[in-house]
């Protein structure tokens, strides 16, 4: 069967890919799509936005989906940037970073390290939730997963994508991108929410393992 990855952030592709290659299904990506539709993120939470667009592209593309919502959430900035993650750089909360440079990435972690500097409370947490969508079989489920850690003084190591060169897991010395990707996968939000869908989704006999 084949079941739509529907993201479109690479570094999220790679491990969804990845974290469910045990399984015997072929995942599509929006890249294997005639046309891409743009589903806005305009909900409050994770689940709202992961529904939204797992239901969207789903209906859409008449396929079974898997779409997932994340983000670093920052005890010492009220959550933020929390469902702003992606775009956090460009949102008027701890001012815009308009530095066209950097990459979007770059401006996200430059933002979060210049609201952070002096904080003594660094602590934060990778959240995501993951949503799978069969419209044909009207099977829906979602998981979550949450990556406790705290916030680096400055990036270091070139793996992962997004927060990963400031972001260090609880119990590590190293930040995520100084992780290989099998580590990240095993620790991360996304790995762990992956594997609770994954069980389900074999329990409940819509996918088997091997391939
Ligand atoms: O919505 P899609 O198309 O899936 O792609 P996106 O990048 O916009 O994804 P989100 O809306 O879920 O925003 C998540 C942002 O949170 C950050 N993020 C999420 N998971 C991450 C991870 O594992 N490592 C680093 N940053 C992460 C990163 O900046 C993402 O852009
Ligand atoms: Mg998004």
């Amino acid at each position: 069967m084949k079941i739509l990855v529907a993201t479109t952030n690479e570094g999220k592709l790679r491990e969804i890919k990845s974290i469910l290659s045990d399984l015997d299904v072929e995942l599509l990506s929006l890249k294997d799509m005639d046309n891409i539709i743009d589903v806005e993120e305009d909900r409050k939470t994770f689940l709202e936005n992961a529904i939204k667009k797992a239901t969207q592209y789903a209906n859409f593309y008449k396929l079974p989906v898997i779409a997932e919502d994340s983000g670093l959430e920052v005890d010492a900035l009220e959550g933020y940037p929390g469902v702003y993650s992606a775009r956090f750089y460009s949102i008027d909360y701890g001012g815009k970073v308009e530095d066209e440079s950097l990459s979007k990435d770059e401006k996200n972690n430059l933002k979060l390290l210049k609201l952070l500097e002096g904080k003594q409370n660094r602590k934060g947490r990778y959240k995501t939730v993951v949503v799978y969508y069969d419209p044909e079989k009207a099977v829906g489920i979602w998981t979550e997963g949450v990556c406790e850690g705290e916030i680096g003084k400055k990036p270091e190591g070139s793996g992962g994508f997004g927060y990963d060169p400031i972001f260090i897991p609880e119990g590590y010395d190293k930040t995520m991108a100084q992780l290989p990707p099998e580590e990240k996968n095993k620790i991360s939000h996304r790995g762990k929410a992956l594997n609770k869908l994954k069980e389900l989704l074999i329990k409940i006999g819509v996918v088997k393992v091997g391939n």
